[in-house]
């Protein structure tokens, strides 16, 4: 769904003043204190009583975002109709794979026609679904956004600046037309610049896929492997997400913006992030539990390396690193899924098609020591 003249640039600018965040994990958490800077009422819902009732007393959640005091003004929850009932916009903040029964949840308790704002990176399992299709489905009547980019959740809270791209399609009824910069609007304050945009595929699909490409660039670095690596996988990388993007019917060019190269580069190169550090770990012999201290984090890429590769599969779109790395997740060797992507045909960039050339000498023992060890 591409430009339209008519409603573009968004006319209604009008903020949110109220929003109740759903997901008190490190990025909800970091929302709320976002929206807190931007002078927005802001109500955060967990899930857990334990994690609700352990903000409100001490100001801190220490289960997802240790170490970040949090505004007094933020209202924190477990009981979700009264986190929906006073909002008048909705940011989701669960995990993919908990996505559609937290909309359904929404679906009982949220008055109809209150936007929601989708900040989860994935596509469901099963059904190959973006997000967006999920919330549709689940909340009929409520307009959508989206908002993704690179963003760590400490960095943001902490007030470093930070740019992320509010996504919602322009067409439709009248608000909806311009929601993306509505949530801009409530957003934004001096460290948080939201960029609005129309492409709400391209923006999920960045978000989606990265995840599953920042295990390969750990994996890699895991091995031993540097720079030269790691720019290979976020370049051959990024072209995998512009394939998807583009048979999804998304725009080429998000592919360049924050929710594409800017999120797939800063995850792709900082053990800050989970899915770096988890596919780190894997080639290193490590388990999740040694990895992040013992703490109930989500590492989006493990079930999204299937989602995304199940949903390539059926549009016949080749993505080798993300099929390198569900095959991983499946249970094989790191250096066996990597002596493979680098025993594939010489091929030509940006598209990847395949080349009638002579391949490279295919011998095993033509591989650097750490795969041959690893296979
Ligand atoms: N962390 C970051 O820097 C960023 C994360 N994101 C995205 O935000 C989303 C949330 O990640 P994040 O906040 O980091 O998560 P965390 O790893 O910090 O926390 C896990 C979250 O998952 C929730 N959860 C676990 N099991 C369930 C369940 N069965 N049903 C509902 N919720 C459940 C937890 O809630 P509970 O208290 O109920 O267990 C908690 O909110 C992901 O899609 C992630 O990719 C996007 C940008 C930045
Ligand atoms: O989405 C993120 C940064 O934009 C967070 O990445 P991780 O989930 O890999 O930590």
């Amino acid at each position: 769904m591409m430009h339209h003249p008519d409603n573009w640039p968004p006319r209604d600018r009008r903020a949110f003043a109220r929003l109740a965040v759903i997901g008190a994990g490190a990025w909800g958490t970091a929302l709320a204190v976002t929206a807190v800077r931007a002078a927005r009422g802001v109500t955060l819902w967990a899930r857990e009583p334990d994690v609700a009732e352990a903000i409100a007393r001490t100001g801190v959640n220490g289960t997802f975002l240790p170490g970040v005091r949090l505004p007094g003004a933020i209202r924190a929850t477990c009981v979700l109709a009264d986190a929906a009932r006073m909002a008048d916009a909705i940011l989701l903040v669960v995990p993919s794979q908990h996505f559609r029964a937290a909309c359904r949840s929404l679906a009982d308790v949220l008055p109809g026609g209150v936007p929601i704002v989708i900040c989860a990176k994935g596509i469901e399992r099963g059904t190959g679904l973006l997000l967006e299709a999920v919330a549709a489905r689940e909340l009929p009547g409520s307009p959508i956004a989206v908002l993704s980019g690179p963003t760590f959740a400490h960095e943001v809270a902490a007030g470093h600046p930070t740019a992320v791209t509010v996504a919602s399609r322009d067409v439709g009824a009248e608000g909806e037309a311009s929601l993306a910069a509505r949530v801009a609007v409530t957003l934004a304050s001096q460290a948080f610049r939201p960029y609005v945009s129309q492409d709400v595929t391209g923006v999920e699909v960045g978000g989606a896929v990265k995840n599953v490409l920042a295990l390969a660039s750990g994996m890699a670095s895991g091995l031993g492997f540097g720079a030269n690596t790691r720019a290979a996988v976020i370049t051959r990388g990024l072209a995998e997400i512009a394939a998807l993007c583009e048979a999804l019917g998304g725009q080429r060019e998000t592919v360049a913006g924050l929710a594409g190269v800017g999120d797939l580069t800063l995850t792709c190169s900082s053990e800050q992030s989970r899915n770096m550090r988890y596919g780190m770990g894997l080639a290193m012999g490590r388990t999740p539990a040694d990895m992040f201290d013992g703490r109930p984090v989500v590492v989006e890429g493990v079930e999204n390396a299937v989602s995304v590769t199940d949903l390539a599969r059926r549009l016949g779109v080749d993505m080798p690193i993300c099929e390198a790395v569900r095959a991983v997740m499946e249970g094989m060797p790191i250096g066996e899924a990597m002596a493979a992507l680098l025993d594939r045909p010489l091929r030509a960039e940006p598209r990847g098609i395949a080349l009638d050339l002579p391949r490279p000498p295919g011998a095993a023992d033509a591989l650097p020591a750490r795969v041959q060890e690893q296979s």
